[in-house]
This record gives structure tokens, sequence and C-alpha cells, in this order.
């Protein structure tokens, strides 16, 4: 079947047309950031992809790869990159932001003057941002001034080395705008990622964000060497308070059992590739905050998170007894023996 051409024929809300896509950027040349563009370069589009190092814009475009972020993955030959944000903003239509949650807002403030004012913002970032509490489509919304109508979310069970590896999955495209959410899903859309809509924004970002916070506590008993019990009552109860801020903030709670939520909660908890899981396994097993972090290389976001997150419940009166617990083990040097005591120990009450 091909794919692209059912694609190109299955009808869009009112008013949206997939010419409206032409060129896509990713900014962010990280492993999902590749990983996006390569995606989008599967779907059909015309794709370029922003590094920060020349010599791995180099090695995208002259030799199809990113051995660092993507090891052994073959990128699309189409697919170019560049060090040049301002040269490849130009004229985009899909601009992709693949950058950390906590270093997104410097990243836009250096390119938000470049961006087309009529362009659809992707976002990609999985967390809360340290101080100010806001999810990552707020910030976007704060640093560029564009309407929430132009942002669109990404999230699901979307472990990058996986879908690099063309195995297929789902997604979410939120977006309080529907026809935009059906553009962006449209223009993702390829044999291997399947993205479904939901005008959940507020929802869809809390589950990618605090997925993260109990993927860290997952790896944590892994690194113990707990059971499938232990595990099993971790995701439900981490799913439990997910939901509890979620719909606490607006979410719809229905958000929670999708991929946003539960999907995405599952892949990466359970994931030996998820970055928090083994971040978290790394605490498990007794090491350092910076020995794990050298172990992990790449964004956990959880580890920041956690604290934003822990700081959002408490502002808002909302349990959430494992974050806090991720919390004081990521940055109060409390023992993961010590925290799971300490949970399980907390007064019984209904479920
Ligand atoms: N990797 C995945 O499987 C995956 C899947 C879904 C969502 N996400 C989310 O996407 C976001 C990006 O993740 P990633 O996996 O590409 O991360 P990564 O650590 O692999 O790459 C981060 C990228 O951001 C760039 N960057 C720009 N400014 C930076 C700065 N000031 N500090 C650090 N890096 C900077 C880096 O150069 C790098 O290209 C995260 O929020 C992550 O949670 C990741
Ligand atoms: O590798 P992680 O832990 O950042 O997780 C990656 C994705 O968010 C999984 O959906």
């Amino acid at each position: 079947m091909d794919v692209e051409a059912v694609l190109s024929e299955t009808p869009l809300a009112k008013g949206v047309r997939m010419t409206d896509i032409k060129r896509a950027v990713v900014l962010g040349a990280g492993s999902w950031g590749t990983t996006f563009a390569k995606v989008l370069a599967d779907a059909g589009r015309e794709v370029t992809l922003v590094a920060r190092r020349v010599e791995v814009a180099e090695a995208v475009t002259e030799r199809h790869v990113n051995p660092d972020y993507l090891p052994g993955i073959r990128l699309p030959d189409g697919l170019s990159a560049t060090t040049d944000a301002a040269d490849a903003l130009a004229g985009a239509d899909l601009v992709v932001l693949a950058v950390p949650s906590q270093t997104l807002r410097q990243n836009l403030t250096d390119w938000a003057g470049l961006l087309d004012p009529s362009a659809t913002l992707v976002s990609l970032a999985k967390g809360i941002e340290l101080g100010t509490l806001r999810r990552m489509s707020e910030v976007v919304v704060e640093v560029t001034g564009v309407p929430e109508s132009s942002i669109a979310v990404v999230t699901g069970p979307n472990l990058a080395p996986e879908i690099a590896d063309e195995q297929p999955t789902a997604s979410v495209v939120a977006c309080v705008d529907p026809a935009r959410a059906e553009l962006v899903q449209h223009a993702v859309a390829n044999r291997y990622f399947r993205p479904y809509t939901n005008v959940d924004v507020v929802g869809c970002e809390l589950g990618g964000a605090i997925k993260n916070v109990i993927a860290l506590a997952y790896g944590m008993l892994t690194g113990l060497g707990m059971g499938d019990n232990t595990k099993a009552t971790l995701v439900t109860r981490g799913l439990a308070e997910m939901a509890r801020l979620g719909e606490k903030l607006g979410a719809d709670s229905r958000t929670f059992s999708g991929l946003a939520g539960l999907g995405d909660l599952v892949a990466t908890c359970a994931s030996p590739l998820s970055r928090n899981h083994i971040f978290g396994e790394h605490l498990g097993r007794g090491d350092s905050l910076a020995a794990a972090q050298r172990a992990t290389r790449q964004t956990a976001e959880g580890v920041k998170s956690c604290r934003s997150i822990r700081d959002l419940a408490r502002r808002y009166g909302v349990e959430m007894p494992i974050t806090e617990q991720v919390e004081r083990v990521c940055h109060e040097n409390v023992p993961p023996r010590v925290a799971v005591t300490e949970l399980m120990s907390r007064d019984l009450s209904a479920e």
C-alpha cells in the first residue's frame, strides 16, 4: 500500500490543506530531533535539521548519520543539516523545537526573531520549567508571542532509537486548534509513525513530563533489584498522581489512559533505552547524581522536572508522594531504599 498516496487523499478539517506545509525545520539535532527529522523526511516533507556543532551538521548532510546520538542509523539522503538557524528558518512553515525543556526559553529567545509569524510551531520537549513552573507550550507563547493555536505538542510512547529503526509506533499531536493538529498529523504520518490528534494540550504535556519522573523511580526499583509487583504498584500509583495533578489543572482525564499518559508511562518505565530509566537505575545501584549523569549522557528530563512538578503540585494542593520522593533522592541525598520505605509507611487510604 502506498501510505503517502493514502494520506494525501485523506480529507482534512475545513480550511486545512496538505499544501500548507512546504518546508519543515527541526531545531536541535539530538536523539529525538534527528529522529523526528527522519520521520518528517520519510513522510515526504522537505526538512532541514539545525545542529549546534558543525561536525554533527556535516555528518548528517554528507554521510547521512548522527553517530553521537543515533549510532547505526542511516538517515534519509534528502535530509540536510546546518548550524545556521537564520538561513534554515527563512520560509519554514513547520518549525519543530527539539531541545531540552530547561534550555527551551534561552534557545527560543535566540530564534524568536527568525520565525515566520504564520509558521506552525511543534514542541517535542517533555518537561516543566524550573522556577516559572510553566509547561513548554506556555514558554513558547511567552517568548515568541504566537497564539496558543499555532503550537502543537507531539508526545507519546516515542523512544527515539526504536523510531529511528522504523519500528511502528503511535503518537499524539495535541493542539487547541483541531485543524492545526490535523495539519501536523498529516505532515508527520508515515509507514512507521501513526499520530492521533488531541485538543487536550494540558493533559498531553503533563503526561509527557510526569512519566519521566515515574520512569526515574522505576529505574531506581530496577537498580534496587525489586520485582514486578513493586513495579506494577509504582506504575499504577504513578498514573494516579499524574491524573490527579492533570485534572486539577484542567486536563481531560481520558488523556491519561491514552498514548500521552499510560502509553508513554509504560514505554518509558519498562524500556532499558529510556534515559530516565537508565538514570534512575544508576541511582538505585547507589551511584551519585554526577555518576548517573555521566552514565546517561543525554537529557534525562525527570531529574530537573521532579522538582518543578513537585512545586506545581504543592502550589495546587495536590498530593504527589512518588514525585516528592524522587525529588528527595535526586536533590536531597535520600537513599532510594529509604524513599521506598517512606512511601510504604504512608497512611492507609482508599484507592
Ligand atoms: N530521545 C527520545 O526518545 C525522546 C522522545 C520524545 C521526547 N523527547 C524529548 O525531546 C526533548 C529533546 O530530547 P533529545 O532526546 O533530543 O535530547 P538530547 O539530549 O539527545 O539532545 C538535545 C539537543 O538539544 C541541543 N541543545 C540546544 N541547546 C542546548 C543547551 N543549552 N543545552 C543542552 N542541549 C542543547 C543539543 O545540542 C542536542 O542536539 C526532551 O525534552 C525529551 O524529553 C525525547
Ligand atoms: O529516553 P527518555 O527517558 O527521555 O524517554 C524518551 C521518550 O520520552 C519516551 O516516549
